[in-house]
């Protein structure tokens, strides 16, 4: 251990993901675990600990306690639990607002494929007239859609107003309830929840005489932990928020 390694904590250190990253972050180089708190343990421990980062991989009913406390405390955030609303991103911003050189990372996704895949079906979209989503995930995950699903449909949804698309083709007028999916800013967005399954999207565009198909799957936990170290290097000297790895990766 030396001076200059960075001391990092993992929220939700007993969980799927939160275990994983408590060892990715064991294994770094360049980094200490400080810290690898569950739901029974006191966040106090990130100060006593002197934590630098925070990752935070616990549940949507549990982040934004988290995140006050970090931001609060001025420990800088990577936060992987899904769960985002406007509503929050507000709240969060005015944490920051009185943290200014505090860093908070919220991403959708860590794995490389899935932040391309969000990428390219902003691009796609505005040349296509139709576009879903549906994601695959474990049966217990807590939410539905996925976080990814949400932003990559809130992206589609961007690329299709840049490009001036109305609303999508779409003669249903009898279905039963769900039948069609969720609807995110106008993408249907579909989530299917089956054993096997770890964290699966496909996102379909369709044309003229066309379709394009983007598929991603994470086939084991392992796809996030790059994303997750790269953002705790990153978010200690990125004050603010960043919403999505994309922001820190160099994609030319
Ligand atoms: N952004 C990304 O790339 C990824 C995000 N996720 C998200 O991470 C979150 C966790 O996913 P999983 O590991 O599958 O769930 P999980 O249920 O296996 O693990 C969550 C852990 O958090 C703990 N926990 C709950 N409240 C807590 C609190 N207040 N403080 C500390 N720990 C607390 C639970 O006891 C549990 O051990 C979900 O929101 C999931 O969608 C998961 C994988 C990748
Ligand atoms: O719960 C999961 O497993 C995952 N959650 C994130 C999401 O909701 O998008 C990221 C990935 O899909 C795995």
């Amino acid at each position: 251990m030396t001076d200059t390694q960075l001391r990092v904590a993992v929220l939700g250190a007993k969980g799927r993901i939160g275990s994983e990253a408590a060892k990715a972050v064991e294994a770094a180089e360049d980094m200490d675990l400080v810290a690898a708190l569950d739901r029974d343990d006191d966040i106090a421990e990130l100060t006593k600990a002197g934590a630098q980062v925070a990752v935070d991989l616990t549940h949507p009913d549990a982040v934004m306690g988290n995140l006050e406390f970090c931001v609060g405390n001025g420990i800088h955030a990577v936060v992987g639990t899904t769960g985002w609303t406007d509503e929050r991103f507000a709240q969060l911003r005015g944490w920051l607002d009185k943290s200014p050189q505090t860093g908070v990372l919220v991403a959708p996704n860590f794995s490389i494929g899935a932040v391309l895949t969000m990428l390219w079906s902003k691009q796609a979209a505005r040349y296509f007239e139709s576009a879903e989503v549906i994601e695959r995930h474990h049966p217990n995950k807590a939410d539905a859609p996925s976080g990814t699903a949400t932003r990559t449909a809130q992206l589609i949804a961007e690329g299709r107003n840049a490009a001036g698309l109305g609303a999508q083709p779409d003669a249903t007028s009898t279905a039963l309830d769900g039948a069609r999916g969720a609807v995110v800013d106008g993408v249907p967005v579909h989530a299917v929840r089956l054993r096997g399954a770890l964290a699966h999207q496909e996102v379909f565009f369709g044309g003229t005489g066309e379709t394009l198909t983007i598929r991603h799957d994470s086939l084991h936990h392992s796809s996030f932990m790059q994303g997750i170290l790269l953002g705790a290097r990153r978010v200690v000297s990125t004050p603010g928020l960043t919403y999505g790895l994309e922001h820190f990766l160099d994609l030319g």
